[in-house]
């Protein structure tokens, strides 16, 4: 079998530059193997929607090629659109019907009918539990009932890849969790490829298999989050000392240990790397004990994917959301002037 056949997605060099000459993707190539959880992590603006809208056929690209489910996004959309199911940001469910006839237009949509089209409704009622809310209008509904039910919407006709765009934007922390448990029974019982894209950091973490950062349309790196965490050596150790007349000589005690690889002060703050953060504080409490320095509290941090953000696009990652904020609403007054 061609190695090619296991790859649910297969992007080379997409490019979208929009009429006016936005380059929002300027060469994004990814490869996504069957049944994993692969998530696109960026700020608003990145580029991640264009991604999916061309991967989805609803957007050609400028240039590049890609293969979803095996077939060309280009030449074959019918057959890519039969293979996916979409779940776009904005939801597409009917607020006046009920949950189940929302399920069962979009089956019918799909040329499902019958037996089939009741039990498909039935077993994506009772794995979202919205079985007992079936009945009633969408419109009664929580955010996060709602958000099931589009991602329900998008599995009715038994799709092999699913296209999540922002699974979990709105929703309050409670139904955050609910919807990540959700999908990832989909893709570790059912075997299903996911592709999402998301600017949570924590939501890329706890989902994604392996994940690409995408920022101003290119990717500046790919990887499981482990491997990304791993880049960046040592757990950041921050010690409050109790006194500001013992921060300098903390400071320096410290730095003189072998266990720490870089020591900053900031206040009576000392901030510390370690390459094992929790084994090294026993040592780095007893030292500043007898010294007769007196450490009020301290924290161990693993590198987060925000660390990781940081040092690969040079700027955090609010600072990005921020920054795409602003030319949004600069475009907006360009617009209205
Ligand atoms: N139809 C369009 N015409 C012109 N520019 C567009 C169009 N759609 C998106 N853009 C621009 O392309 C860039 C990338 O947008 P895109 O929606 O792909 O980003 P994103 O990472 O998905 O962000 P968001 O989460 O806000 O959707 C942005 O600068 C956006 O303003």
């Amino acid at each position: 079998m061609h190695a090619a056949l296991n790859l649910a997605v297969d992007a080379r060099e997409l490019v979208k530059t929009y009429k006016g000459g936005v380059e929002a993707v300027r060469g994004i190539s990814l490869r996504i193997p069957a049944g994993s959880v692969f998530g696109l992590l960026g700020p608003n603006g990145a580029g991640k929607s264009t991604v999916v809208k061309m991967l989805t056929t609803l957007s050609a690209p400028t240039s590049g090629t890609a293969t979803v489910a095996g077939h060309d996004i280009v030449r074959e959309p019918n057959a890519v659109r039969r293979a996916i199911g979409c779940v776009a940001q904005e939801s597409g469910v009917d607020v006046q019907a009920t949950g189940r006839e929302n399920l069962m237009l979009q089956g019918r949509i799909y040329g499902l009918r019958g037996r089939e089209l009741n039990l498909q409704t039935i077993e994506l009622l009772d794995r979202f539990t919205l079985t007992e809310a079936a009945d009633r209008l969408v419109k009664t509904y929580s955010g996060g009932m709602k958000r099931k039910l589009d991602v329900a919407m998008g599995l009715i006709h038994q799709p092999q890849v699913l296209f999540l765009d922002e699974p979990t934007t709105g929703l309050d922390p409670e139904a955050r969790a609910e919807m990540w448990e959700q999908l990832r029974e989909l893709a570790w019982d059912r075997g299903l490829t996911i592709l999402l894209t998301t600017h949570y950091l924590e939501e890329a973490d706890q989902l994604a298999q392996r994940l690409a950062i995408v920022d101003r349309g290119r990717i500046v790196i790919e990887g499981s989050p482990d491997e990304l965490k791993a880049e960046l050596h040592g757990d950041a150790v921050t010690l409050e000392l109790a006194a500001d007349a013992d921060a300098e000589r903390g400071r320096d005690l410290l730095g003189s240990m072998t266990v720490v690889e870089q020591v900053a002060l900031d206040g009576r703050v000392l901030r510390a790397r370690a390459a094992d953060g929790a084994s090294a504080v026993p040592g780095l409490l007893g030292a500043l004990d007898a010294a007769g320095v007196t450490v009020a509290a301290v924290t161990v941090a693993r590198p987060s994917l925000d660390d990781v953000y940081l040092r690969h696009t040079g700027r955090s990652f609010s600072e990005a959301e921020e920054e795409a904020g602003r030319a949004k609403r600069q475009d907006r007054s360009a617009v209205a002037a």
